[in-house]
């Protein structure tokens, strides 16, 4: 039987509405609109769309969204003077640097100058630190949102082998450290790893974090894993080969309208946690 669909796009709905009625009684009561500031160095096109999805998501919930957008050229030192302008500026509590910033940027400074109060992409060292040690820090949206995603459908991730695929920064890391904290015995396969296909055949979760298109071959699936595709290509294509995979599943994410959507509800939903917090 092929797999069932994990919906991120009615899942992602479902958190959207509940943040847009949290949101309403905040500003009825008297409390301002929580803010989200997008920063975009540079005009590569998927990085104009994704942040243009942010910011009407935001719009739509009635959040306010503010648009920082730089020019290609920008310094390292530029950019940290704007978000140390935004860290410190009380109507902003949210602060999201749209990635990949352009190659001279040192990504990892500029992630750095964002308060973690304020790190609601869950980009920073002392978020990761914080959800890595369970202490309450804003996951990293992508991984957050799969967690999220697995949760709504009840999945069980307590004593299941997760394969994660991928090491970057704000996906293969933080997501080896969720399912960890939610008790699954973590594998992180990378380009050095000399098997991954029979790493992924013995996995009862799988989550896809390559940046490869159809990377992950339908046949490498165990009968009945729950495979989450967190990969974005050209043309809105996955990781994951998903037909062939689809069946073999017992549950996987569609591409698009899997984890995409849930990654935009994780970071709205960080926002209103963090300007909860600031009240
Ligand atoms: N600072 C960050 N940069 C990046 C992140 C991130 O979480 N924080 N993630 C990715 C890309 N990304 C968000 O920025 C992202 C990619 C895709 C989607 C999405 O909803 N895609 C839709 C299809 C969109 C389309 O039709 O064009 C889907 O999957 O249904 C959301 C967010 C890199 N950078």
């Amino acid at each position: 039987m092929p797999a069932e669909l994990l919906d991120g796009t009615k899942t992602a709905n479902e958190i959207l509405g509940k943040i847009r009625s949290q949101v309403a009684v905040r500003v009825a009561g008297g409390g301002s609109k929580p803010t989200l500031a997008t920063v975009l160095v540079g005009a590569d096109p998927a990085s104009i769309t994704y942040t243009r999805m942010k910011r009407k998501r935001c719009e739509s919930v009635g959040m306010r969204s503010l648009k920082v957008e730089l020019p290609a050229e920008t310094t390292t030192e530029q950019l940290l003077a704007e978000i140390e302008k935004l860290g410190n500026d009380p109507g902003v509590h949210g602060i999201l640097l749209q990635h990949p910033c352009p190659p001279h940027i040192d990504e990892r400074a500029a992630f750095e100058a964002i308060p973690t109060a304020k790190d609601v992409d869950g980009v920073t060292l002392g978020s990761f630190a914080d959800m890595w040690f369970g202490l309450g820090g804003f996951d990293s949206c992508t991984p957050g949102g799969i967690m999220r995603l697995l949760r709504a459908y009840d999945l069980p991730l307590s004593g299941k082998r997760a394969v994660v695929i991928g090491r970057s920064a704000i996906l293969g890391k933080p997501m080896a450290g969720l399912l960890l904290a939610a008790d699954a015995t973590v594998t992180i396969c990378h380009s050095r790893t000399p098997d991954v296909a029979a790493a992924v055949r013995e996995a009862d979760v799988v989550v896809a974090a390559v940046g490869r298109a159809e990377f992950v071959k339908g046949d490498w699936i165990k009968p009945g894993a729950v495979v989450a595709d967190a990969g974005y290509n050209a043309g809105n294509v996955g990781d994951v080969e998903h037909a062939a995979a689809a069946e073999r599943a017992a549950w996987i994410t569609p591409v698009p309208g899997g984890v995409g959507p849930m990654t935009i509800a994780t970071l709205l939903e960080q926002t209103l946690v963090a300007a909860e917090r600031d009240a």
